[in-house]
């Protein structure tokens, strides 16, 4: 019987939240399974062409590892994959493909792993809780992981809050934009990320819009790889004067995240953004979205 996995993009850390807070977008990518005698991976469309089409492909590792994780081998299938989500654009593409394929091959297991499990392999996975958390249980997530488990909270998104993402034409390897991060950080530079991260994770708790800027400070990653990203600091500074609630660089980048509230026009920012990008030399998309709220979904 064939199935389908639909897994969201993410955009992680949301500024100060490095690692741990991320929400999801509803662009997708889905995962089709149909059990037969031979193992078949089928990438579709143009932007999965240079994906492995056999079983070094990332959503089949991740099907093997709901098969580790549940002490089992991993039925034969063709597994047809698809995606709406760039690559490389610090949208959680690498997030979508782990979660979507760790969710269906439990499915093609028969779901003997519980939500809780799947959330800590594809954690465990991936290092980090922030993208992954929110591609498999939609909204907002705050997480984090440790030898015990990954815990989180999620988070129904404040009513009136939208996204506007610039997704530059241009990719940006995560372990790359990880790479340039410094591996220690001073006391006073601490405190600020801690400060910070609680006080945007109560805003959101609460409602709070007036606070979102305030609080999406961050000296953590977003300094370090402001030279990555070409117009990052002007709009990190500024885009709160055309309409912004709030600005941060989407998980690793390049793409860079707006909130907006939804009750006024989003034309301003995006004049600005567009401008913001002619001024770097750069082309890209600028796009609103809500947030997504169902995150990963079996449908048979
Ligand atoms: N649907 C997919 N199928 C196979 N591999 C994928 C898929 N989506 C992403 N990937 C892999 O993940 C890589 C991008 O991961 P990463 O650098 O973490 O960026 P991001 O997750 O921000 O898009 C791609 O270059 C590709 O190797
Ligand atoms: N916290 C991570 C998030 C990476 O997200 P991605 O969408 O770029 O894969 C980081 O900032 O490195």
């Amino acid at each position: 019987m064939t199935f389908t996995v639909r897994a969201p993009a993410s955009s992680a850390n949301l500024g100060p939240g490095f690692d741990s807070l991320g929400l999801s977008v509803p662009l997708y990518t889905t995962v089709r399974v149909t059990p037969q005698a031979v193992t078949e991976v089928v990438p579709l469309g143009a932007d999965l062409a240079g994906t492995p089409a056999d079983e070094r492909n990332y959503v089949y590792q991740a099907m093997t590892l709901a098969a580790r994780r549940a002490g089992r081998s991993l039925p034969p299938a063709r597994i047809e994959i698809e995606t709406q989500v760039p690559l490389a654009r610090g949208l959680g593409s690498s997030a979508a493909a782990l979660v979507a394929g760790i969710v269906a091959g439990n499915e093609l297991l028969g779901g003997p792993l519980d939500t809780e499990t799947v959330l800590d392999v594809a954690a465990r996975e991936e290092g980090h809780p922030d993208n992954v958390a929110p591609a498999l249980l939609g909204g907002i997530v705050v997480a984090t992981l440790d030898r015990l488990g990954t815990h989180y909270v999620r988070l129904t998104p404040p009513a009136h809050l939208g996204v506007t993402v610039l997704v530059p034409d241009f990719e940006l390897s995560t372990s790359k934009a990880r790479a340039v991060l410094p591996g220690e950080y001073s006391r006073a530079d601490a405190v600020h990320a801690l400060s910070h991260a609680a006080l945007l994770v109560g805003a959101l708790a609460q409602g709070r819009l007036d606070l979102l800027r305030h609080a999406m400070q961050d000296y953590i990653h977003q300094t370090w790889r402001a030279p990555l990203v070409p117009g990052l600091s002007d709009i990190l500074d500024e885009a709160w004067r055309h309409g912004a609630l709030g600005a941060a660089l989407s998980g690793a980048g390049p793409t860079v995240l707006c909130f907006h509230d939804t009750r006024h026009a989003t034309a301003p920012l995006h004049a600005y953004l567009q401008g913001v990008m002619a001024r770097s030399g750069l082309t890209g998309q600028v796009m609103d979205f809500p947030i997504d709220e169902a995150g990963t979904l079996v449908e048979r």
